[in-house]
């Protein structure tokens, strides 16, 4: 049977992130596709910068671990690579050179964020201070939009000059790095899609700001295959949403609405683990045009291996990631404390310690709300405990001694993951392309 072991471009098919954090992973992701992934295309060579540099690994070795993986499971199905999170010209020379298909640019270091909070004097001495370099402002005011199946709504003075302050340079930023992506892409011979991402905002992306960004994109020529607004609701890390549905879900079809109408272009969940919650209405309203990037979720996994043929060095982690966590725990979205979950000593029983560092969203006793600050405080130290010699060692050993039992956990819980984005597809009533 022969496989696609080049990554490549998968346009606008549903596709899903397995951001691999040790490069053992791939094989249960695969698994898990396979049995229930419907016409999604996986990505199963995913890091972003920030992962690299935690790790201590380079785009080559991700690419490296994915093929093998992709070789040994026999995959035969297209599948993509994204270079995620680039943030300069030197991040996307080093992740073009490894192979990357799917270049995921992040202009958050351009987006003033205090936009959302300026009182209207500081607002327009700022917007003073820009207005002849970002001269689209004329554009825009006044303007009444309305999107098909989509909302409506009129471009105020106000709504475009915050706007232009909290996402002007961030844009030019973003237009900047694509052409230079697709001219270092031309000259090397390949072919790249692009994605934008403003996930990492402290407020939603706004309506408006989604079709004001988009438009401006469209307007200097920078075709993107996705786009990742900051939605409604708390997206934290290693836990399920959290927020009101139905409103993320009147957001959804908005957004929706505007990357079809501007695009097309799929809309890119970020932090997509653990969102069990979301993916039904995400897949819906996007119609299967949707992009979910997970990662930390497999790394958690790992250490269910680990927890259940290790239990001791389970423990030792649990206490060396404790010690890292309020480091670590710097440039990503969680609200866990130490405090919300016991040192390994007040726990004397090993299951009742998997259960409360690695419980899943689905294993939440019927009415007890879901919240795992354990998975937060294992989520984000992964970099400390992979790049410490002895546990780090310890984790790789484990799973190398352990592979079955790996590739068995990943598939079941990748396949709770992909199941509602399949059922939202499928309710949505789109033939997204089937399997080659
Ligand atoms: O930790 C990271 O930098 C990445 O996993 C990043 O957060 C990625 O974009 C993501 O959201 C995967 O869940």
């Amino acid at each position: 049977m022969t496989t696609h072991l080049l990554p490549q471009t998968l346009g606008l098919e549903p596709s899903f992130g397995f951001g691999d954090r040790l490069g053992l992973a791939t094989q249960g992701h695969v698994a898990a596709l396979t049995q229930r992934g419907g016409p999604i295309r996986g990505i199963f060579a995913q890091q972003s910068i920030r992962e690299l540099a935690r790790t201590a690994r380079q785009p080559d070795e991700v690419m490296a671990a994915a093929t093998l993986g992709l070789r040994h499971a026999d995959f035969d199905q297209p599948w993509g690579a994204d270079a995620d999170h680039l943030k300069t010209t030197a991040d996307a020379e080093r992740m073009l050179a490894a192979g990357f298909t799917f270049f995921t640019i992040d202009p958050s270091d351009f987006v003033d964020q205090q936009a959302d909070h300026d009182e209207t004097r500081v607002l327009d001495a700022k917007f003073d201070a820009v207005r002849e370099q970002l001269a689209w402002h004329e554009h825009y005011v006044g303007r009444v939009v309305e999107i098909p199946n989509g909302p409506g709504f009129e471009l105020d003075e106000q709504t475009v000059r915050r706007a232009i302050v909290k996402y002007g340079r961030a844009i030019e930023h973003a237009v900047g790095l694509a052409n230079y992506i697709h001219e270092a892409a031309r000259h090397a011979g390949r072919t790249v899609e692009l994605e934008i991402s403003v996930d990492e905002t402290d407020q939603p992306t706004t309506v408006p700001e989604h079709f004001i960004i988009a438009d401006r994109l469209r307007v200097c020529g920078t075709t993107i295959a996705s786009l990742a607004p900051r939605f409604v609701g708390e997206l934290e890390k290693g836990i399920d949403y959290k927020g009101d549905v139905e409103h993320l879900t009147k957001t959804l079809t908005d957004h929706a609405a505007i990357a079809e109408h501007l695009g097309p272009y799929k809309l890119s969940l970020h932090s997509g683990s653990d969102k069990l919650s979301m993916y039904q209405p995400f897949a819906q309203a996007t119609r299967g045009r949707f992009h979910v990037k997970t990662a930390g979720t497999s790394y958690l996994e790992a250490l269910r291996v680990v927890a259940r043929h290790d239990p001791k060095s389970f423990r030792e982690i649990i206490t060396f990631s404790r010690s890292h966590y309020n480091e670590d725990r710097a440039t990503y979205h969680v609200s866990a404390t130490l405090n919300d979950a016991p040192p390994v000593e007040d726990v004397r029983d090993d299951t009742d310690l998997e259960r409360l560092y690695l419980e899943r969203w689905d294993e939440v006793p019927e009415g007890v709300g879901f919240n795992a600050p354990g998975r937060q405080i294992l989520h984000c130290t992964f970099g400390s405990v992979l790049c410490d010699q002895r546990l780090g060692t310890i984790l790789r050993q484990t799973i190398q001694a352990h592979p079955q039992t790996y590739t068995k956990v990943l598939t079941e819980h990748f396949v709770r993951h992909l199941k509602p984005l399949v059922a939202g597809i499928r309710s949505a009533g789109t033939t997204s392309p089937r399997r080659a």
